[in-house]
């Protein structure tokens, strides 16, 4: 076997000799010093060793560089110090993920944790710091009142059923003072308190889910004895289910003489709605809401069942809670009003409520009575809007008033983009749902709708049977009948598709569908259904797109044209450019803008459907305005495979 010399061993490796006597030794071998020759065989045993210890280096050099050791709650500009960001930019993000910012408190350990994630750090709490730090945060835990939404078909009595409650709890006086609708309010019995949310129905539930805004605890349905469970009793019911609170059943009318609490207690049981007294665990109550009967039973029972939520929240610190409604009052301008989530709210705080800011001037009790302070489940009245905000924003206070303005803005800035790409960044279709996500199992929500019972229950079944290791089906709500708005909303707030099985999409509904971003797929096979999902669900439905390039253009001059925005005076120089077209926009070799749409393609003043090689023309885009005379214009298109 030929030897070799130690030194020349870490020559050719490109190891210190100590470092290869130190491999040497520990496998037993008695070299002394680099002048000691080993056997060539032992070269392959020095590299693989050799790679390993640099690998294990590597790792360990990463996991010391980037992780932040915390002995302290950290203070949102320690973070913001640590991770080497604006603070400003951290409270912009924590609004997005609508965390409350208080300079004089920690920040919460998982947002912590979370931004550190963001910039590639991993945050390691001395001992017991995360739990002190999540036990210093919950400071001021109380109980809050339950809020209940009034749900059912239409007719059973909603409205009857809000205002007896209303009339039965609120004093004469003070109902008679109420003018305007506000929305929510609030009541007191036995000594405790529960907030009504005024706008009955599922779609407005819904809708305010949509916006990410849960503000309900307990859904009352009700279903009308005379008339029976009927199929936006269903609807209703699958929404609140969807939505994940609990629910009530109110038969209403009993006072009328075709009325059958027994028969209703036995179509929603099939609903998984079993009465207690039937072994399940939801609770049914009697009443006539014409005749203000059952109605202190039915609110003993809310309580009964807010008790088991053991609802709680924070009652100090900066208030955040959700819209409920908003209007414009002639003497006080933009008002909306608020139900608090957590926090207590008061007069001057700063606020933003999606792409409106503000600062509390007044606050108004639903008796329309002036108060200094509103805390948790309390609906209250704001004055002090910059402008309205929509029902079912999220709203909350900001301890300055220019991060105020400044996150109003951004919020705006973002929903202009939006409105620009013509979709919203949630839209959730069968491709994009089915994109893998890390490791986690996804759920595919579905919203079925079909001809008749046989034929939903048959889908049902085969549904049920696709699902994947990476995906499960889950049908949130079903029902006989054409789609209706109802459903797209609910397959927006849940980020569900919505499969119609022979049934018609109505134009008006198609046209949400598309604004909201919901993808709604219209079968007439079974196996087409069946086919669709399982190759969705392998992911063989994600198309695979690509660019075609199709011609370019110079820019030679820029013209700005009134209402038309900036045009560039372009000479097609190869290929053509088509309307339908986008454009990547380039000078000196570096990329301006990857991909804006061409809005306006003209030859002298008229709109063409295309320009071809050696032909100028003017080209407007979408993002894109600042043309510099010279830039290349790349005109693309994208094709599926
Ligand atoms: N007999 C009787 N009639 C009732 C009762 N509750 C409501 N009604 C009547 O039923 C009708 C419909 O009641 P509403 O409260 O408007 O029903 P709703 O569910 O709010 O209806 P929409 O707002 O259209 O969805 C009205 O004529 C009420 O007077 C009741 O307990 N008994």
């Amino acid at each position: 076997m030929a030897k070799i010399r130690i030194y020349k061993v870490a020559e050719q490796l490109g190891m210190p000799t100590h470092e290869v006597m130190d491999i040497l030794k520990a496998l037993g071998s008695d070299v002394k010093n680099h002048m000691s020759s080993i056997d060539e065989e032992y070269i392959e045993l020095l590299q693989e060793e050799r790679e390993y210890r640099k690998k294990e280096e590597e790792k360990n050099r990463k996991r010391k560089e980037r992780t932040i050791q915390l002995k302290e709650s950290p203070h949102l500009k320690d973070i913001a110090r640590l991770l080497d960001m604006h603070w400003e930019d951290i409270v912009i993000k924590l609004a997005d993920w609508n965390v409350i910012f208080d300079s004089k408190k920690p920040l919460p350990p998982l947002v912590v944790e979370r931004l550190a994630r963001e910039k590639n750090w991993e945050i390691i709490w001395e001992d017991s710091l995360r739990e002190k730090t999540i036990e210093a945060l919950q400071g001021g835990l109380g109980i809050r009142p339950p809020i209940v939404t009034v749900l059912g078909h239409v007719d059973h009595g909603k409205t009857t059923l809000l205002d007896a409650i209303r009339r039965s709890k609120v004093a004469q006086s003070e109902y008679g003072g109420i003018t305007q609708k506000i929305g929510a309010y609030q009541i007191e019995v036995s000594n405790k308190k529960i907030t009504f949310v005024d706008t009955p129905g599922h779609e407005a539930f819904t809708a305010m889910r949509a916006r990410g805004a849960q503000v309900t605890d307990i859904a009352i349905l009700v279903v009308a004895a005379d008339d029976g469970v009927m199929p936006q009793t269903i609807e209703a019911l699958q929404h609140a289910k969807a939505a994940d609170v609990s629910i009530i059943v109110a038969i209403n009318k009993i006072d009328k003489s075709g009325a059958n609490p027994d028969r209703i207690k036995q179509q929603l049981s099939d609903y998984g709605l079993v009465p207690e007294e039937w072994g399940g665990d939801t609770i049914f109550v009697n009443i006539s809401a014409l005749q203000k009967k059952g109605i202190n039973d039915l609110l003993e029972m809310i309580l009964l069942q807010a008790e088991l939520l053991e609802l709680k929240a924070r009652h100090q610190g900066y208030a955040t809670g959700t819209i409920i409604e908003s209007r414009l009052d002639r003497g006080k301008g933009p008002v909306a009003t608020v139900i608090v989530k957590e926090g207590t709210l008061k007069i001057g705080d700063f606020f933003v409520a999606g792409a409106t800011w503000g600062k509390v001037r007044s606050l108004f009790s639903v008796n329309g009575k002036k108060v200094k302070e509103a805390i948790p489940s309390m609906p209250v009245e704001i004055v002090g809007f910059s402008e309205l905000p929509p029902a079912g924003t999220q709203y909350m206070v900001i301890e300055d008033e220019k991060i105020a303005r400044l996150i109003a803005n951004q919020k705006q800035l973002k929903e202009r983009e939006k409105s620009l790409k013509g979709s919203s960044a949630q839209i959730t279709s069968l491709e994009e749902l089915l994109s893998p996500e890390e490791g986690k199992k996804r759920e595919l929500n579905i919203i079925l709708k079909a001809d008749f019972q046989g034929s939903l229950d048959a889908i049902e079944k085969v549904l049920s049977q696709i699902g994947s290791e990476e995906v499960s089906i889950k049908v949130l709500s079903k029902g006989v009948g054409n789609i209706n708005e109802a459903d797209v909303v609910l397959a927006a707030a849940s980020n569900g598709i919505v499969i119609g099985f022979d049934v018609k999409l109505p134009s008006e509904v198609s046209k949400n569908a598309k604004r909201e971003g919901v993808d709604v797929r219209l079968y007439r096979i079974i196996y087409d259904v069946i086919d669709d999902l399982q190759n969705a669900i392998k992911g063989m439905a994600t198309p695979k797109q690509y660019q075609e390039s199709i011609g370019k253009a110079e820019v030679r001059a820029v013209f700005k044209i009134p209402k038309t925005g900036v045009i560039s005076g372009s000479y097609v120089t190869s290929g053509k450019i088509e309307r339908n077209a986008f454009v990547r926009v380039i000078r000196k070799g570096e990329i301006l803008e990857e991909s804006a749409k061409i809005v306006s393609l003209k030859r002298f003043k008229e709109d063409v459907k295309e320009v071809s090689m050696g032909y100028e023309c003017g080209i407007g885009l979408d993002r894109f305005e600042d043309f510099e005379e010279g830039d290349i214009l790349e005109a693309y298109i994208i094709r599926e495979e």
